[in-house]
């Protein structure tokens, strides 16, 4: 379990540099994107400083995030890539959805993560250039979000899965550029199925704004993406 995670943190970027394996000082650093910048709100820097500070005994542990593509992951996930070189040259433009948008208009966010507890909390401010519904997130981003804390959790305390389902109750419209929190625990596991579940409440905890369950199922590495194909697919090939 801790080995998925330190593997997943340095997957994240947050022991190795961009390439992957060079050190940060022989290149220039990335930027980690969980870390306060001039547009998160009062509220999220709040919430950032109380979950730092939880962090101190070690019980939680802030993930680091980078705009980094698949190519920065490749080691740990080859195996499931017949052919790794293809994949570093066509993701070679990749970047993680929620961190593509400019700062302070898209997803801001930073995950904590609890491997005791297997606990992963998410503090969003989702912003203008996320609108569905006007003043309000759109369905899609809240549902990025949930999916990208779930997953966080998942992989973190099971390895290498995707989200196989996902349901999603939307019971408050969430206001723009407001600060919520995603709180997602691992419920169980059978077998190579992973099922997690969150919820998403206001700050002063007091509004339920959504809430979700999901199953992940851990990849099979007798199974290979093959990416060759026009529409990728995921099958046994050898
Ligand atoms: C390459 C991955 C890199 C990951 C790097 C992780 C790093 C950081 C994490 C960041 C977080 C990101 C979060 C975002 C996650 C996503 O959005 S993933 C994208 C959306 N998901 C997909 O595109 C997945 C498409 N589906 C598949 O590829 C496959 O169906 C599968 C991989 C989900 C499962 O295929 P397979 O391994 O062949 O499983 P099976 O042998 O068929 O079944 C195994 C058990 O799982 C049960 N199951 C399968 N599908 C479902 C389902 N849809 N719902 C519920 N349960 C399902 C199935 O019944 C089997 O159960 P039993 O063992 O029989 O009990």
């Amino acid at each position: 379990m801790l080995r998925s995670s330190a593997r997943l943190l340095r997957t994240t970027g947050a022991l190795r540099g961009p390439k992957g394996g060079k050190s940060f000082s022989s290149e220039v650093l990335p930027v980690d994107h969980s870390l306060p910048n001039p547009s998160w709100n009062e509220d999220m820097r709040l919430l950032f400083d109380q979950f730092m500070k939880k962090s101190e005994d070690g019980s939680w542990k802030r993930l680091p995030s980078y705009k980094c593509n698949l190519t920065e992951r490749i080691e740990d996930v080859k195996i499931f890539f017949p052919d790794a070189k293809l994949l570093k040259e066509q993701m070679s433009q990749a970047q993680l959805f929620p961190r593509s948008l400019g700062e302070g208009v898209g997803f801001e966010y930073v995950m904590f993560h609890n491997h005791v507890e297997d606990r992963t909390v998410c503090i969003f401010q989702g912003g203008p250039h996320l609108q569905g519904v006007p003043g309000f997130l759109h369905g899609g981003a809240i549902a990025t979000m949930i999916d990208s804390t779930l997953g966080m959790c998942a992989v973190l305390t099971g390895g290498i899965a995707m989200t196989a389902n996902l349901n999603i109750n939307f019971r408050r419209p969430i206001p723009l550029c407001s600060v919520v929190v995603i709180n997602c625990q691992l419920d169980r596991v059978e077998g190579r199925k992973l099922f997690v579940s969150c919820n998403i409440r206001s700050m002063d905890e007091k509004t339920l704004y959504s809430e979700a369950t999901s199953t992940f199922v851990k990849l099979d590495p007798k199974k290979k993406i093959d990416i060759r194909a026009s529409g990728a697919f995921y099958t046994n090939l050898q």
